[in-house]
């Protein structure tokens, strides 16, 4: 079966040189809350991957956000989190509001750079905030 396609953004505060990473806590199902992930969703018909970015971030934080590069994973340029999804990610940052966790999250948390692995994330994410951090070490 094709993996269904999320995506999802990286907030951070300056796209160049980026000092910290906005992360969302689920609230659910059961067997994700309480994890913390990257805010976004799934692709839906005749969107495209960006289209659906810009969506979710108004539905679930309430922001509207400029994106930056991607961060290309290394399964065909996404990121394999189960066998049923796959992800793809951007850099982004708030244009307009204020992040608030509306409707799929309980919490925001903004790290700092240093920290961004000091929260629970999806067991997924984990590998792509390592490789978030590295491609934003200096
Ligand atoms: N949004 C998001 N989903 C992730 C991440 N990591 C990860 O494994 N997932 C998984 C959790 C879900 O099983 C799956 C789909 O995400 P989702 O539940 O946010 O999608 P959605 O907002 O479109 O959900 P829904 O409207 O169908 O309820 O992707 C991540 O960093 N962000």
């Amino acid at each position: 079966m094709t993996p269904v396609l999320v995506v999802a953004a990286a907030i951070v505060d300056d796209l160049d040189a980026p000092t910290t990473l906005l992360a969302a806590r689920r609230r659910s199902p059961v067997s994700l809350a309480g994890r913390w992930e990257f805010p976004g969703g799934k692709v839906e018909p005749g969107e495209t991957p960006e289209e659906a970015v810009h969506r979710e971030l108004r539905e679930e934080l309430g922001v509207d956000v400029r994106l930056g590069a991607e961060l290309v994973g290394p399964d065909d340029g996404a990121w394999v989190l189960t066998e049923r999804y796959t992800m793809r990610l951007w850099r982004a940052v708030v244009v307009t509001g204020t992040p608030e966790p509306l409707v799929e999250h309980d919490e925001l948390r903004t790290l700092p750079v240093g920290d961004w692995l000091s929260v629970p994330w999806l067991d997924a994410d984990v590998r792509i905030v390592g490789a978030l951090a590295r491609s934003t070490a200096r």
